[in-house]
């Protein structure tokens, strides 16, 4: 199985670190503008992977050398410029990225399950499936599965049970405008919410990525694993379901706008979308991230 990381900075050099060091597929490349920085990264890697126990081959290459991959991560970005930055300010910048990358990342691996995390992510992925021309299955954005994990561990801190075991999403957008769906979250059958503890929660969730990005000027641990997750439920076909960004269905009347929603991930990518019975603030706060992620939408094809 070959595995292909675009964008060697932080977060794509973060989840290259974290394939190494759990091994799942044969072939690792490391796909970057300057190829100096990806050949240290292959190199040092490697040098690592000698205390894994691994057979995987960690090479760096330019864009050709992702032909035939299975799963491709997407990483590219430019830098915030303003301190008090948005993911939305990143989206004319980065759509130029898209465009240079994914048409020829497409055509050299037309079967490939493409997993976006550059930001703003939600946008990123509706502008993949547009520009790679695969089925929306097949393109998948990291959404806002790594906001469920900061929400998972703040419940498992607060509720002294282990994270694994707290079935809670944020859903809807990657960004300001996502919520927590409480009246779908429980844990051994149990629902715990309402509680003013867990609104706590979700309202401190939302602010964590600032948080941490105010303090180390990036973010890269949590979303390194978070990828890895998905790459594993696809390299294994695992079937597990985690909330990611996807081509929206029409559930609760939104459709053409990717948000996340809890999705089944497997080998093809995407095998299913769940619809969780939302209360009815809860999809009035999906409907809202619809509309925000579409004005991105709209401003980008303009
Ligand atoms: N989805 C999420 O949950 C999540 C979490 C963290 C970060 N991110 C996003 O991931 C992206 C990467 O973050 P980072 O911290 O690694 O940034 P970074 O600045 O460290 O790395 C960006 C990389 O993109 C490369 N790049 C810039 N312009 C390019 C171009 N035209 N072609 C090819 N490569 C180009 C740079 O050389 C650099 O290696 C950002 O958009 C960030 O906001 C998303």
């Amino acid at each position: 199985m070959k595995f292909s990381i675009v964008g060697m900075g932080r977060v794509g050099s973060a989840i290259a670190f974290a394939a190494t060091m759990e091994p799942i597929v044969s072939e690792l490349w490391l796909i970057n503008r300057s190829i100096e920085k990806a050949e240290g990264d292959a190199m040092d890697l490697t040098h690592a992977s000698v205390l894994r126990n691994s057979n995987m081959t960690i090479q760096a290459g330019m864009v050709e050398d992702s032909a035939g991959s299975d799963v491709i991560v997407f990483t590219p970005s430019v830098s915030p410029t303003r301190a008090d930055w948005k993911r939305q300010d990143l989206a004319i910048g980065n759509r130029d990225i898209l465009e240079q990358w994914l048409p020829r990342l497409a055509e050299l691996s037309p079967n490939a399950v493409l997993i976006m995390v550059t930001n703003p992510v939600d946008v990123m992925t509706y502008a993949a499936i547009r520009l790679t021309g695969f089925p929306p299955q097949r393109v998948i954005g990291t959404g806002t599965l790594v906001d469920s994990i900061r929400y998972r561990s703040l419940l498992s801190n607060e509720l002294k049970i282990h994270a694994d075991d707290i079935r809670a999403y944020i859903l809807g957008e990657h960004g300001d405008d996502q919520f927590a769906a409480y009246s779908v979250a429980m844990t051994g059958g149990e629902k715990f919410f309402p509680s003013e503890t867990a609104r706590r929660l979700f309202r401190e969730t939302v602010n964590l990525g600032y948080e941490v990005y105010n303090r180390k000027g990036y973010t890269n641990y949590g979303i390194a694993l978070a990828t890895m997750t998905i790459v594993d439920s696809i390299v294994y076909d695992l079937r597990h379901t985690m909330p990611v960004s996807v081509l929206v269905d029409g559930f609760l009347g939104v459709k053409d706008v990717c948000l996340s929603l809890p999705a089944v991930i497997g080998r093809e990518g995407v095998t299913r979308i769940l619809h969780p019975p939302l209360s009815d603030d809860e999809a009035e706060a999906f409907r809202n991230c619809a509309a925000k992620v579409r004005d991105t939408i709209d401003l980008l094809e303009q």
